[in-house]
């Protein structure tokens, strides 16, 4: 059960090369007891830095699994530091009275130009030119070079990424077909395609911006790249699992699949100082980048500030405006008042049993919030008590069976 820190007690561990400018936003809340990790953390490494942390930042490669999470009996937040939050057991993050929080915007605009910048080099087959230079060879030839101007992209996910990578393709006078598992507003001249085979039947390129849920696992396989037109390229920035590598493969193979610019592998190195392997290595027509999308020192540096800012107003103020697993509340700030959150299982009758504790100590309650999902309610109480009346208020709610955590802010 956790209660009640000063904000110098509060250990934040910051995984993953997460930005400086997110300890910065930490330091100047206030928060002192700062670890920062150059790498991703697994196993036993990970479950012992985790047992003593607070709060949490990661980024796409640490696993927060329901054991992992388990072991981290102190933390109150999690914070990932990039779009995908398919790293974390999100459900169990939630029973574990955890909020998780993301960067939901930040670095969509370095995906969107990194993709933009791939699908002409496709188009151009600069890869295999390249390849060549390396060797000591010369292909000064336009045999397959083509512009990208006139040619049709397809993109599949037409969300925030997607949208961009339409209006810059756009720009550069492509055609833009879309396909979206939600009705979506076209922008600029996009059309949405008629489902996902009239998509591939149609575009030169396609380029997929997917979440890894459990309908885009291996949602590109053999069947689909067999779909796509002959000599068409595929761009995949999104997750390694929605592409069948080893189908991939196959497909540039056979010349099918014209060639491939991949940022997201099924599996990934931890870190850098790991080796690499693809069954893709061996193409001189594909573009292989270590997940670097969202890589940029700009998308950092912003993605650094939102998200410790998320971290710092929940720790601060209870807000949980914009997690991606709890119920979401926004509070004003509680001047005058002690505030003391509550998180508990959402089974009938917690509420009336956390208003007797209010009701018992004979103190009237200022304001209170209230927001619950399927499993998890909130509720955030503001109290005229003392610091100490506070702390035992909290004790009292903590004494609640269904409750998963209780806290009183500083
Ligand atoms: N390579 C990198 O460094 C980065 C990768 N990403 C990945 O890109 C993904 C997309 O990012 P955003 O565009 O910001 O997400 P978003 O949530 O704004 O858009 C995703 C879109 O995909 C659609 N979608 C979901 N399931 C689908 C399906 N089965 N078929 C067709 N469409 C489907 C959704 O309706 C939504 O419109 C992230 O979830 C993340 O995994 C994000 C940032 C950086
Ligand atoms: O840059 C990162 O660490 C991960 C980027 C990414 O894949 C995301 O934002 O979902």
């Amino acid at each position: 059960m956790k209660t009640s820190y000063p904000r110098k007690d509060i250990h934040v561990l910051l995984l993953e090369g997460v930005s400086p400018s997110a300890v910065d936003a930490f330091r100047s809340a206030g928060y002192s007891s700062i670890e920062t990790h150059a790498g991703s953390l697994s196993g036993d490494a990970l479950r012992e830095r985790i047992a003593g942390a607070h709060i949490v930042g990661i980024r796409s490669r640490t696993q927060l699994t329901a054991d992992v999470l388990a072991e981290a009996r102190r933390l109150m937040a999690v914070g990932c530091f990039c779009i995908g939050t398919n790293q974390v057991d999100l459900e169990a993050a939630a029973r574990a009275g955890v909020p998780v929080f993301n960067a939901p915007y930040s670095n969509t605009r370095s995906v969107a130009e990194l993709v933009i910048a791939e699908i002409i080099m496709l188009m151009r087959g600069v890869p295999a030119r390249h390849a060549a230079c390396l060797r000591g060879g010369w292909l000064k030839s336009a045999a397959g070079s083509r512009e990208v101007r006139g040619k049709t992209l397809g993109i599949v996910g037409y969300g925030h990424i997607g949208t961009q990578v339409g209006l810059l393709a756009e720009g550069l006078g492509m055609r833009v077909l879309f396909h979206d598992i939600e009705a979506k507003l076209s922008l600029g001249n996009a059309r949405a395609a008629a489902g996902l085979d009239d998509l591939l039947a149609r575009a030169d390129a396609v380029t997929l911006h997917v979440p890894e849920t459990p309908a885009t696992r291996m949602m590109f396989g053999a069947a689909e790249l067999a779909a796509m037109k002959p000599g068409a390229h595929l761009v995949n920035a999104s997750r390694g699992t929605v592409v069948d590598i080893d189908a991939l493969a196959a497909a540039l193979d056979s010349g099918h699949v014209g060639g491939a610019a991949i940022d997201v592998f099924p599996v990934e190195p931890k870190g850098n100082d790991d080796a690499f392997a693809s069954p893709l290595t061996r193409f001189d027509n594909v573009i292989l980048t270590p997940h670097v999308g969202g890589s940029t020192l700009e998308a950092q540096d912003n993605i650094g500030t939102e998200v410790a800012s998320k971290l710092v107003r929940y720790s601060d103020n209870g807000s949980t405006l914009s997690a991606v697993n709890f119920p979401e509340v926004t509070l004003p700030g509680h001047e005058g008042s002690q505030r003391i959150l509550h998180i508990h299982r959402n089974v009938p009758g917690v509420l009336s049993r956390v208003n007797e504790v209010f009701s018992q100590a004979g103190l009237n309650i200022d304001g209170q919030y209230l927001r619950t999902d399927a499993n998890v309610g909130y509720v955030v109480i503001d109290v005229g008590a003392t610091p100490e009346q506070a702390v035992a208020l909290k004790a009292g709610l903590a004494a609640i069976p269904e409750t998963l955590r209780a806290r009183v802010l500083y």
